[in-house]
């Protein structure tokens, strides 16, 4: 691949949103002088942020930003001063729901690796979760979210309907079948066709389609029991197919596999601009105080890359990360007894990436050395 331009709009967003943000930039910067490549980097208020400079989670002029990019970087959205009021006529989840909306980002991808050095972190460090790497295809623009919602006349009751059509789970089911004959050739559809009529059309839809797929193992699980076969047996999956909620709550709970929410990234595609995040939230209580890990945007930065075709860059952002792990070079979350800050593993791993090798895991000599790239 030859040199290239790209624009990327960058969403830090809210909380821990603007410091893995940066650290994510800082390595797609090494990558851009180490390769050649020119990524112009052009930020844009959402969230909570834009709410107390605009009114509006998502203004106008960040969408259209947006539209007008290669990509999209976002951080994390979301402040307890909304959380915690049910009055706020305007919340910061808007927002992002709303840009993956008018996106059209209807599939949101999010791998799950089990880290061999990690385990001892993992509650789950055994060898039933040594190995397991799953990637999980999440329906991100229907469903329960984008239902109608609202309270009854009397006040004493609310509603959030939940609807598919077969449509939005065509588009999807194709994407998810299509991964996993790139992998272990295996599907998951996680559902609950037991109880409701949602989940009925999507088995319906994803048995008509799987005769396409034909070296596809195909199988069906109820939530309920995927949310415990994913702790207990979670090797079993290769790609797990499911709408929007189930794979929200899912993924935060496969996250614990790899041993922190901090690790496990995203890319959101559709139909135009893709969008990669973490997929983890502002962690307001950890805002400033440099423990937030920011691997998962790092890794969400690298699927970004893949998605630009830039294979080899992004298998060098993977192996760097893969070294700050190996070396411990670790957030407090996951090393309490010696750890870094956000910004000295962001420069730890960007360091590989500019230089291709790796320095000791000290403290002092990473300030030092890095003192050169950023
Ligand atoms: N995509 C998003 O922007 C997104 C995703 C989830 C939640 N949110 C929002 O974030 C806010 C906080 O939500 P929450 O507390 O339920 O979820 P959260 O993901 O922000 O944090 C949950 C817990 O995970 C851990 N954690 C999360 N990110 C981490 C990181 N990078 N490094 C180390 N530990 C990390 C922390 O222990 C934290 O208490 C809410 O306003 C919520 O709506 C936004
Ligand atoms: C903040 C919220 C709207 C969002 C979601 O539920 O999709 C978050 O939890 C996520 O996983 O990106
Ligand atoms: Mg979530």
């Amino acid at each position: 691949m030859g040199v290239l331009r790209k624009k990327i709009a960058v969403l830090p967003g809210d909380g821990i949103g603007p410091e893995v943000c940066d650290e994510a930039i800082k390595v797609l910067e090494a990558v851009a002088d180490r390769f050649g490549h020119q990524f112009e980097f052009e930020t844009h208020l959402m969230g909570a942020c834009a709410i107390d400079a605009t009114g509006e989670p998502l203004p106008d002029k960040t969408l259209q930003g947006c539209f007008e990019a290669d990509a999209i970087l976002l951080g994390a959205i979301g402040d307890p001063k909304y959380d915690n009021n049910p009055a706020a006529k305007v919340r910061p989840e808007q927002g992002l729901l709303k840009l993956r909306k008018s996106l059209g980002l209807f599939a949101n991808i999010r791998p799950v690796t089990a880290y061999d050095v990690l385990l001892e972190h993992s509650p789950l460090k055994n060898e039933r979760v040594a190995g397991a790497d799953m990637l999980i295809y999440r329906e991100l623009t229907g469903g329960i979210y984008f239902g109608d919602k609202g309270r009854t006349e009397d006040g004493e009751g609310a509603y959030d309907h939940c609807t598919y059509d077969r449509s939005e789970i065509v588009r999807i089911t194709h994407l998810a079948f299509q991964a996993a004959t790139t992998r272990r050739n295996k599907l998951t559809l996680v559902d609950k066709a037991n109880v409701l009529e949602t989940s009925r059309l999507w088995r319906e839809v994803v048995k008509e389609i799987a005769p396409e797929y034909p070296d596809v193992e195909l199988d069906f699980l109820f939530v309920d029991n995927a949310a415990m076969q994913i702790i207990l047996n979670p090797k079993q999956f290769d790609v797990i197919l499911t709408e929007n909620m189930f794979g929200d709550i899912l993924s935060d709970e496969a996250s614990v596999i790899a041993g922190s929410l901090g690790l496990l990234p995203s890319a959101s595609v559709g139909n135009t601009v893709a969008l990669f995040e973490p997929i983890h939230g502002s962690f307001p209580q950890g805002a400033g105080k440099k423990i937030a890990n920011p691997i998962a945007t790092i890794l969400s930065a690298a699927m970004m890359l893949e998605h630009f075709g830039l294979q080899e860059e992004a298998d060098l952002v993977k192996k760097a990360v893969h070294n700050a792990l190996d070396k411990k070079v670790l957030t407090p979350e996951l090393n309490a007894t010696s750890p870094y800050t956000t910004e000295q593993v962001g420069n730890f791993i960007a360091y590989f990436v500019m230089h291709g090798i790796e320095v000791m895991p000290d403290k002092n000599n990473i300030e030092v050395g890095l003192s050169t790239i950023i």
